[in-house]
């Protein structure tokens, strides 16, 4: 089944504290972004790729996908304040087709195999994300004192790609943005229609590169798949 996927790259790196674009670190002598990238570049169910960047980097962005001769992308389109802004916009650039993906350009670990299950799953029931059990014990805290333990068993931690029926996941942005709303991913405004989202086993390793230890796990990633 043939999809287009979002991948917005548009963020900061605040919590990185690399003091740039964290999608523009190198691992392994290539930026974060062009691992991911990569990924979607060679695959044949992969129609197209919409980058959401920064203008003030897109010039930087063009220049990486001449250079690592990314070719799948179709369009590239402006970021906005927070990260559902930037989704939103890229949304408005997929073109007709099924399926639409939305996948952080900050995990670039994600696998094939994982990106065809969620579209098959997305297919059918009309979304479909990647969660892994939470391991840790979750507890609400308040002014820095533990205020409630959450019951872990049905704690999920969510992922990306989020993959969707395009209809669906269009209705559910614009709706958001008509009501002021904003979530921490795509599959909650789709939630919040009182649609079912259905969830994908994900994988450990399709981290999220968001503070400095994370670059730690990553290169331990990059070598283990490069002695295979
Ligand atoms: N306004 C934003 C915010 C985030 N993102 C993208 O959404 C993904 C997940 O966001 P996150 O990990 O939070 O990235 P940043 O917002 O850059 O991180 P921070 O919150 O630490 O600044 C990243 O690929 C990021 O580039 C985006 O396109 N537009
Ligand atoms: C979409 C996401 O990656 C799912 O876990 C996560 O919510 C993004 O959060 P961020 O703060 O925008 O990185």
């Amino acid at each position: 089944m043939l999809y287009q996927v979002v991948i917005p790259a548009a963020g900061q790196g605040k919590r990185m504290k690399a003091g740039m674009n964290k999608l523009l670190i190198e691992l392994q002598h290539q930026p974060v972004i062009i691992h991911t990238l990569k990924v979607f570049e060679q695959d044949d169910d992969c129609r197209g790729i919409i980058m959401v960047v920064n203008e003030a980097e897109r010039p930087l962005f063009v220049e990486l996908l001449k250079k690592f001769g990314i070719k799948k992308v179709i369009s590239i389109v402006s970021g906005g304040i927070e990260r559902q802004h930037s989704v939103y916009n890229g949304l408005q650039a997929v073109k007709e087709g099924e399926i639409v993906l939305i996948h952080d350009g900050a995990r670039p670990f994600i696998r094939l195999e994982k990106i065809h299950e969620l579209v098959k799953e997305a297919q059918e029931h009309g979304a479909a994300i990647p969660a892994v059990p939470m391991k840790d014990t979750v507890k609400k805290v308040r002014n820095g004192m533990a205020e409630e333990t959450v019951e872990r068993s049905s704690l999920w931690a969510v992922q990306t790609p989020q993959a969707f029926r395009v209809s669906l996941v269009l209705e559910a942005h614009k709706r958001a943005q008509e009501e002021g709303y904003i979530g921490t991913d795509d599959a909650s405004l789709v939630e919040r229609m009182g649609k079912k989202v259905k969830i994908v086993e994900g994988d450990y390793r399709n981290i999220k590169l968001t503070t400095p230890d994370d670059l730690l796990f990553a290169e331990a990633i990059l070598s283990l798949k490069e002695a295979r």
